[in-house]
């Protein structure tokens, strides 16, 4: 591989050296046929489109967004910063997020909310790098190379799309769900403060089919988001994200043009459980290495969730044992914690 010094060292001996990438040997028929759902549909109130939501929020957890609104030029933009922006030697990466408040990291998908990554067993590592980048504090970012000063300014109009998008969703599902404990407005729960975007890089593995499961190393290990909702990005052809439903894990491959939506544990307890976070992991990939872009949002740190399975819990509350979890036993337990 032409960049090594461009991925961290700690993930750097497990990255093919290999220039010529395989034959595509995926199968597709086993792709997870995932429901998709049309934005613009959903915003003219149509009832089969609110119908297909709720189904696929409480069948699969995850679906696909067409109609989305968020031009494909940014979107194909996007990408393409990030494509060039992951290949700059590590250092400079390092160097470029000194000043915060985006945060570089790899190895671990935690980070404490002061943006240090949570790791439990050393020996299980996450082969990905990433740029944590919290949307509404892009203003404070002054990058000194204009790469990621382009970076900045995309991202300030994708976060405005997705936060357009995560309203429009939620307000959407909360008509189908009627739940009386769901007080506040949609602001609260989608809360804008809390919007951030992660950006990753899942380096090439040619030798993934014997380590994925023998010694527990993932591109990202198998969970569920602690979100309200997540929103992903990623390239059409690639299905190393894998969904489980019905006890066998999916591959999840994207289609042109859409974004693919995943229910978090957050949604799972507003909900009172009528819908359910999908869990869900990215596979090393033999073929080539992979990038994707995620939306996460979350409730106001002062929402008490309330319902009839879990003790009443803000979404602080559950990041704190989401940690505290991770370091003393070396993962998440998430919302069995708070169940009744
Ligand atoms: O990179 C992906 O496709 C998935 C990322 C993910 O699951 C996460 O960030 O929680
Ligand atoms: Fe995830």
């Amino acid at each position: 591989m032409a960049n090594l010094d461009s991925y961290p060292p700690a993930l750097r001996h497990r990255i093919s050296h290999r220039e010529e990438p395989k034959l595509n040997t995926i199968t597709t028929s086993s792709h997870a046929k995932l429901p998709v759902i049309d934005l613009e549909c959903l915003l003219n109130g149509e009832y089969e489109m609110m119908e297909k939501l709720d189904e696929a929020c409480k069948d699969w957890g995850i679906f696909r967004l067409a109609n989305h609104g968020v031009p494909l030029t940014l979107l194909s933009q996007l990408h393409d910063l990030v494509k060039q922006l992951f290949c700059l030697p590590f250092e400079s990466k390092q160097a470029s997020c000194d000043g915060g408040p985006v945060v570089y990291f790899w190895g671990t998908p935690a980070l404490t909310a002061s943006g240090t990554g949570v790791t439990g067993d050393p020996n299980k590592i996450n082969f990905f790098e990433c740029f944590n980048v919290p949307v509404v504090q892009l203003h404070e970012f002054r990058p000194q190379l204009p790469l990621l000063e382009s970076f900045r300014v995309v991202l300030v109009e994708y976060g405005k799309h997705l936060s357009r998008i995560v309203t429009c969703l939620f307000e959407a599902m909360v008509k189908k769900l009627s739940v009386k404990d769901i007080k506040k407005p949609t602001s609260a729960y989608v809360a804008d403060k809390t919007g951030f975007i992660r950006v990753y890089r899942y380096p090439r593995n040619p030798n993934s089919n014997n380590v994925n499961n023998s010694d527990g190393n993932w591109g990202m290990e198998p969970h569920t988001d602690s979100s309200v909702m997540s929103i992903l990005s990623f390239h059409a052809q690639d299905s190393s994200l894998e969904l489980l439903k019905d006890h066998q894990w999916l591959p999840v491959q994207s289609i042109p043009d859409t974004l693919t939506v995943n229910i978090g544990d957050m949604m799972q307890a507003i909900s009172d459980e009528r819908y359910k976070s999908a869990m869900h992991r990215v596979k090393m990939n033999e073929e080539k290495e992979r990038m994707s872009v995620c939306y996460f949002v979350f409730p106001d740190d002062e929402v008490v969730i309330e319902n009839s399975k879990y003790k009443p819990f803000t979404h602080s509350d559950f990041r704190a044992q989401v940690e505290d979890d991770i370091k003393t036993i070396g993962h998440k337990v998430g919302l069995p914690r708070f169940r009744i």
